[in-house]
């Protein structure tokens, strides 16, 4: 998707703030545009707080001027912005493709509302295109791949579990774990095996995103769509 639809999809959610908002940031390069165009409208004047889902966002926002909390002072928020790697009609999500699905999570889980903010490859029909990350500690990690790996073939997983890298080195999350990637092809019970993953010890969190957002701003080449879960 090219950077103006990305900044399109981030503008509508940037509309959605209101003075006295407890908002969370979310990560990756469609977030990235909401967070810049947040900081304009602080540099206008507006009040806002921010919780960043990662390092990155915390550093992009501190650029910004935007006031930032954590949640230990603000454990609630009103409206959380993120992107995503995929969704279904039913606003189901997979994200973590930078890593930062932990964070992500939390934040969202935190939220009265969750808004993501996507180009139109990122809906599909069934989750599974893109490989469904799994944060999990750095103990035992033989262990918990064989884990995890036997769940992902257990649900229909087509390809393999990988270790993520950076360059040479294992990719190490801003928790300090590592990130296991299941290629799965479909994911066809995802409420089912989201359950039997974080039932495996070492496993802290995987990307699957079910019943926490509510709207999605998908920027087409014709202007924004909005979907919206009246469930979540
Ligand atoms: O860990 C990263 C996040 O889940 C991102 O929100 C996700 O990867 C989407 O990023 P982007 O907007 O760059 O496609």
């Amino acid at each position: 998707m090219s950077d103006s639809l990305k900044r399109e999809a981030a503008a509508r959610a940037v509309a959605l703030v209101e003075p006295g908002m407890r908002l969370g940031l979310g990560t990756g390069s469609t977030a990235r545009h909401f967070v810049a165009l947040l900081g304009e409208r602080v540099r206008q004047g507006l009040d806002v707080v921010g919780v960043p889902t990662s390092e990155a966002t915390r550093r992009q926002a501190e650029d910004e001027g935007i006031r930032l909390t954590t949640l230990e002072e603000t454990p609630q928020l009103d409206l959380t912005v993120d992107g995503a790697d995929e969704f279904d009609d039913r606003l189901r999500l997979v994200k973590g493709g930078g890593g930062a699905l932990l964070r992500e999570k939390i934040v969202a889980a935190s939220s009265t509302r969750m808004v993501v903010i996507a180009d139109s490859s990122k809906r599909v029909e069934r989750l599974g295109r893109f490989p469904l990350p799994v944060e999990v500690v750095r103990f035992g990690l033989a262990s918990t791949r064989t884990a995890v790996a036997d769940v992902a073939s257990r649900f229909g997983a087509q390809g393999s579990v990988t270790l993520r890298h950076a360059e040479e080195e294992p990719f190490v999350t801003d928790e300090g774990h590592f990130i296991l990637d299941i290629a799965f092809g479909v994911i066809a019970e995802p409420e089912a095996m989201a359950a039997a993953l974080v039932a495996i010890p070492g496993v802290v969190e995987h990307g699957l995103f079910i019943g926490l957002c509510q709207t999605a701003f998908l920027a087409t080449p014709d202007g924004i769509l909005t979907l919206t879960n009246n469930d979540a």
